[in-house]
């Protein structure tokens, strides 16, 4: 299966590293979130995807062959920063961006149409762009990524400023393409969205990619904690090696076991559970990507992001 690879990419701005050794893989018909504070790389690491910004060193392969101007074309792309002419109508501006990746007018034509119609947008063709909302701005900047038939996305922040109804426009509008066999690479801040909806993450601090991987995988601990509605958990907890109580109401308890690699750490502490009395409720608790996401960004370290590249 082809993959879009980001391999050990490195880029400064003057003495600003922006990206260190950044390497992930967006395979085809998977959906990647990039997520990563404010200046952390992202939009760097997708321009040099685009080869609109050339890395220091590092390479983009696609299906294994370094990513060249013939596969550029083949990438449907959102910039940060909108690039969408203000004075021009939907429809022509479309159709142009269409010619431009070289379909013939007719096609182009189709593609516009297509294009407005599943992002709901049919009925603002004649409208000029600056007269539209910044959210049907933005829809129309999907359209214009998507109308040459892309290989490849690799969207900047295409979530920001969407009410919910085109957020949900959005999303399936990128899982049709990842079904299709497209891999979809996006920038975002809203995590809650980027867990619902992303195959994998990566998480970039300073310019490092620092976790990467299926969400599920991510979410998984050492120290795996469980939600226990039933007996007081004193009186069975301690049946079970190195598990703890971390909280309760007398009722509902939240229990630790620490290094829990056992499959049947769960059998043990519900077995301990009910030999105590009735269990109403039994779930691992898993940390959400937001939970892991202030984890990794204010406890994992990477040298500071401003220091003095040597010549
Ligand atoms: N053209 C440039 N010249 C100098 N520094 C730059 C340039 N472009 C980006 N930077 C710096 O590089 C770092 C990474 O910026 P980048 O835009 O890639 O981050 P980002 O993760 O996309 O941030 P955001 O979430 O705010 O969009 C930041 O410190 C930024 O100030």
């Amino acid at each position: 299966m082809s993959a879009l690879t980001l391999d050990s990419l490195n880029k400064s701005y003057g003495d600003l590293r922006a990206l260190r050794d950044l390497s992930m893989e967006v395979p085809a018909g998977e959906i990647v979130g990039f997520v990563g504070s404010n200046g952390a790389g992202k939009s760097t690491a997708m321009r040099i995807v685009l080869g609109v910004l050339e890395a220091d060193s590092g390479q983009v392969r696609w299906g294994g062959a370094p990513v060249d101007l013939a596969v550029r074309r083949r990438i449907g792309y959102m910039p940060e920063e909108r690039g969408l002419y203000p004075r021009m109508k939907v429809s022509d501006q479309l159709v142009y961006l269409a010619r431009l990746h070289g379909l013939d007018t007719a096609s182009a034509r189709a593609a516009m149409e297509q294009w407005t119609e599943a992002l709901g947008i049919a009925d603002r063709r004649g409208d000029e762009i600056l007269k539209l909302s910044l959210g049907n701005q933005q829809r129309v900047q999907l359209a214009a990524a998507l109308v040459h038939s892309p290989e490849i996305l690799v969207l900047d922040e295409p979530f920001s400023g969407l009410d919910p109804v085109a957020v949900d426009v959005m999303s399936g509008v990128l899982r049709a393409q990842a079904d299709a066999g497209v891999p979809v690479l996006f920038s975002s801040h809203q995590l809650e969205l980027v867990e619902s909806l992303c195959d994998r993450v990566g998480i970039i601090k300073s310019g490092a990619m620092v976790k990467f991987g299926r969400i599920e995988e991510l979410r998984r601990t050492d120290d795996r904690r469980w939600v226990v509605d039933g007996p007081p958990p004193q009186s069975w907890v301690s049946a079970v090696p190195s598990a703890h109580v971390v909280s309760t109401d007398g009722r509902r308890s939240v229990v630790e076991v620490r290094g829990a690699s056992a499959d049947t750490v769960d059998q043990d502490l519900l077995r301990s559970a009910m030999a105590a009395g009735p269990v109403h409720e039994f779930s691992l608790l898993r940390p959400s990507l937001t939970e892991l996401y202030r984890h990794v960004v204010t406890t994992d370290s990477v040298a500071t992001a401003r220091e003095t590249v040597s010549a």
